[in-house]
């Protein structure tokens, strides 16, 4: 096992640098029953350092269920949590914090009228002075919050501006360069951009992959495939509580991903539903084959054997590293399509 230091905030950092290929976080076969409500179950996940692993899935597909696992709201109640290879099982938010995995919701936990430097220590104040007469270092705090914001690449005018006049964007930066400053080695970011518009999703994005850069484990929770497939390098949609596709991204385009979100299958019923309504010109509407084509041009295995390295695998079948997996919960037949159009 890997030894540790603490590090200066507070998180358990290891002491040699990290390797890309070993997760810090896994999941293996992992689910949660909410009494006799399964709202996931047996997911796999591998969260790398320098690589962004992005979740996908509808409303109700288990996403913030996935979250609480990992961050340590709720605890698992199938399967295997490892952290650096270990099995863990957190009863708090502040041991899965213990050991680097942070997270930022969507509703900020941020005092809109305090400034934006008292923000990024809320909780953990600098202080000075020996005890009776210790105070709050501001200076340090305002240097250091510069400092940090800037090596994350955020330049705001006034750190003295109330964090509520910020955007949405920038205090999503804001708080992802907090969680990096206070030792996170795994971020987990809740659906970042779902209220913000183009440009300052662009932002959110930005620093998503400055994140990243910085070698740190990304979990990018979103409903938007866009967005995930500019930032990702894995993407796992969830469907009902499953897994239902696992891909890296050489093993799949922006199309194939966007049409598992929406359910390929199910817009299709759609366009044939809207076809006997009328009015909509559903030959012009683009394709809604739910099919991950297999690189190559290779047949999907719907059987559950091992499908040909770099080809995409069905049923949930063992699938070569690196390949993508969709797991077929209508045990739909086979596809033979091709890899064309990767972006
Ligand atoms: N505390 C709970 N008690 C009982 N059922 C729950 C609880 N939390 C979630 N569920 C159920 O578990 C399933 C997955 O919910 P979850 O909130 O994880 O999905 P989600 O993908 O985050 O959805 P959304 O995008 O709408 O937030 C849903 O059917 C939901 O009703």
């Amino acid at each position: 096992m890997t030894s540790k230091t603490t590090g200066t905030h507070g998180a358990v950092l290891a002491d040699t640098p990290p390797e890309r290929d070993r997760p810090i976080v896994e999941l293996r076969g992992a689910g949660k029953a909410y009494g006799n409500i399964r709202a996931l179950h047996g997911v796999d996940l591998a969260v790398h350092p320098g690589r962004v692993t992005c979740v996908l899935g509808d409303n109700g597909a288990g996403k913030s269920t996935l979250i609480k696992i990992i961050s340590g709201l709720h605890q698992h109640t199938e399967g295997e949590v490892l952290v650096d290879g270990e099995p863990v099982r957190f009863g708090t938010p502040r041991d899965a914090l213990a050991l680097g995995i942070a997270t930022v919701y969507q509703d900020l936990a941020t005092v809109p009228l305090m400034p934006v430097w008292r923000n990024f220590f809320l909780g953990s104040e600098m202080t000075k002075g020996p005890w009776p007469v210790r105070r709050l270092d501001i200076a340090r705090m305002k240097r250091t919050a510069d400092e940090e914001l800037r090596n994350m690449g955020i330049v705001l005018d006034d750190l003295e501006q109330p964090i509520g006049t910020l955007s949405g964007g920038q205090r999503q930066c804001v708080a992802i360069a907090r969680a990096v400053y206070f030792g996170a080695r795994v971020l987990i970011l809740d659906e970042p951009t779902a209220a913000l518009g183009v440009k300052q999703s662009g932002v959110v994005l930005k620093y998503v992959a400055a994140a990243r850069e910085r070698g740190l484990g990304v979990i990018f929770i979103t409903h938007n495939p866009h967005h995930a497939y500019l930032v990702g390098d894995h993407f796992s949609v969830l469907r009902l509580g499953t897994l239902e596709l696992s891909a890296a991204r050489a093993d799949i385009t922006l199309e194939q991903l966007t049409n598992h979100m929406a359910g390929g299958a199910e817009l299709a019923a759609l366009k044939h539903e809207l076809a006997q309504v009328g009015g909509v010109d559903v030959d012009a509407l683009p394709a809604t084959d739910p099919e991950i084509p297999a690189p190559g041009g290779a047949a999907h295995d719907a059987t559950g054997s091992a499908a040909a390295p770099g080809s995409a695998t069905a049923a949930g079948s063992a699938a070569a590293p690196g390949s993508a997996t969709a797991v077929d919960t209508t045990g739909a037949a086979d596809s033979t399509a091709s890899a064309e159009g990767k972006a």
